[in-house]
């Protein structure tokens, strides 16, 4: 059996914090802002695995009320989600998502981003892609005001 999950995640560009996009602190004058590292990219997979799963969203599992998550690294967050699917009896055939950012370039990262992915869903780095899009200037996206993220999860039955 098969179910797929979708996620959707933006957060608002600010100066003054790292920009970190799938793991990976990438060089630019602005970064996310959110009570976690606010990676916006692993948001939309974790929500994506939750969702095909049926088992809710990150806000509910690791809400941004909860001091223990403050700053938290959201590689630790998709992991623990992923603990939580895999005990419901699935696991991950495949993950594909697009950040919307106009700037900066994402291309040079993305080899990295999918390779931090991979390891942390424990499948092959084949079975994950990841697509840059600018939004043509367009919106408080095109404006450099925020990053978006979308995905989608395919997960099959374990046993
Ligand atoms: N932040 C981004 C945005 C885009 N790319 C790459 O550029 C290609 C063209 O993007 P358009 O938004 O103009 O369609 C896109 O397919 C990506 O390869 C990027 O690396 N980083
Ligand atoms: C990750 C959490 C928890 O630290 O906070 P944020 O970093 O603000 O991110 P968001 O995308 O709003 O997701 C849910 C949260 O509860």
């Amino acid at each position: 059996m098969f179910r797929i999950g979708q996620g959707y995640d933006v957060h608002r560009l600010v100066e003054g914090r790292p920009l970190i996009l799938g793991g990976l602190e990438i060089p630019h004058d602005k970064g996310l802002l959110g009570h976690s590292d606010a990676d916006a990219l692993l948001h939309a997979v974790t929500d994506a695995l939750l969702g095909a799963a049926a088992l809710g969203d990150i806000g509910r599992l690791f809400p941004d009320t909860d001091a223990a998550f403050k700053g938290a690294d959201s590689r630790v967050l998709l992991r623990e989600a992923l603990a939580r699917v895999q005990a419901a009896g699935w696991q991950v055939v495949n993950v594909d998502a697009t950040l919307i950012a106009q700037q900066p370039k994402l291309a040079p990262h993305i080899d990295a981003m999918r390779t931090n992915l991979a390891a942390d869903l424990a499948i092959d780095i084949g079975a994950v892609n990841i697509k840059g899009k600018t939004n043509e200037t367009l919106g408080y996206l095109g404006r450099c005001e925020a990053i978006e993220a979308q995905a989608v999860c395919l997960l099959m039955a374990a046993h």
